[in-house]
């Protein structure tokens, strides 16, 4: 049976330390600050910005939440943006993905001061990644980074497989796995035999959005089995909502040689991880 990989344990050690760094911080400084923007009603981004502000409460940052109506205008989101980048009380800027469609969402993201982009998606940040100098990093392929750290995964001179291309996940993880010296393959929708390419992975990454699409099959024996998957699908046993993974976690399990789960996996590491870039832009901003 795989090692399960507990992102969530790993999620409050960091958090704790998190804590405690801000609690000792001078005393006559502000505490670090995190803006989350949020337009519209989408019930699941609703439910991961209340993560995200229950964290900050537990951490001792000072959450900054703006929630305009479904149909706010480009400028409106780009006025508060501009505002946010000079609010002396703010260190980082979260803009909650996805967008109603009439918004530029890409405009919106590059207006982040990139001083304040927590969620590491601003161009000079992604620039910075690319070319391996120190920067925001993206929060999701940060938090698979601290998880294989954790249990000691090395990546130097592994194949690791990355399904999945968004600029949120995809690109910026298989970037942050070349730096850890794997040998990176990058799959897609487009791959001809997934299976028979993943089977190859020493590592693999999965970051598609289909839920439980991966199988034993596509499982190299003993490999590091990654779900950045988060979908919520109905149980057909009980009838309720059920969160599941892009990863079979059942059929994988008795055959990988470690797993994330979900929930409990990659998910709280996401959120640890912006709170971490916010308490980094916080000591940037005080040299502390
Ligand atoms: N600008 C932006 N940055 C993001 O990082 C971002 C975003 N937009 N939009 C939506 C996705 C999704 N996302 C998750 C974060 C935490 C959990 C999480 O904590 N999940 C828990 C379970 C939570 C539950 O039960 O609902 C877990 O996996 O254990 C899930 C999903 C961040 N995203």
């Amino acid at each position: 049976m795989a090692q399960r990989l507990d992102g969530k344990a790993l999620a409050q050690k960091i958090q704790a330390q998190l804590a405690t760094d801000i609690s000792q911080r001078d005393p006559n400084l502000r505490p670090p600050g995190l803006a989350v923007v949020m337009v519209g009603d989408n019930p699941a981004s609703a439910a991961y910005v209340r993560n995200k502000e229950r964290a900050c409460d537990r951490i001792g940052i000072t959450s900054f939440g703006s929630h305009l109506p479904a149909d706010t205008a480009q400028e409106t989101v780009a006025e508060l943006i501009d505002q946010l980048n000079n609010d002396e009380r703010v260190d980082g800027i979260l803009i909650q993905l996805p967008l109603p469609s009439h918004l530029d969402s890409v405009a919106l993201l590059n207006r982040i001061a990139p001083d304040k982009d927590a969620d590491g998606l601003h161009p000079e940040n992604m620039g910075r990644l690319m070319r391996g100098e120190a920067g925001l990093r993206s929060c999701t392929p940060a938090g698979v980074m601290a998880v294989l750290k954790e249990y000691n995964i090395d990546a130097t001179g592994q194949k690791a497989v990355v399904l999945g291309r968004s600029i949120l996940v995809g690109k910026p993880m298989a970037l942050m796995l070349l730096a850890a010296n794997a040998t990176v393959t990058m799959a897609h929708s487009r791959t001809e035999d997934l299976p028979a390419l993943c089977r190859q992975a020493d590592i693999l990454v999965a970051a598609v959005g289909r839920p439980n699409m991966i199988n034993s099959d596509w499982i190299k024996p003993g490999a590091t089995v990654i779900d950045v998957g988060i979908n919520r699908i109905e149980d057909e046993t009980s009838g309720k909502a059920r969160l599941v993974g892009d990863i079979d976690f059942a059929s994988v399990e008795p055959i990988a040689g470690a797993i994330t789960p979900v929930p409990g996996g990659i998910g709280p590491m996401t959120v640890t991880m912006l709170m971490h870039n916010t308490v980094l832009s916080y000591r940037k901003r005080f040299n502390g």
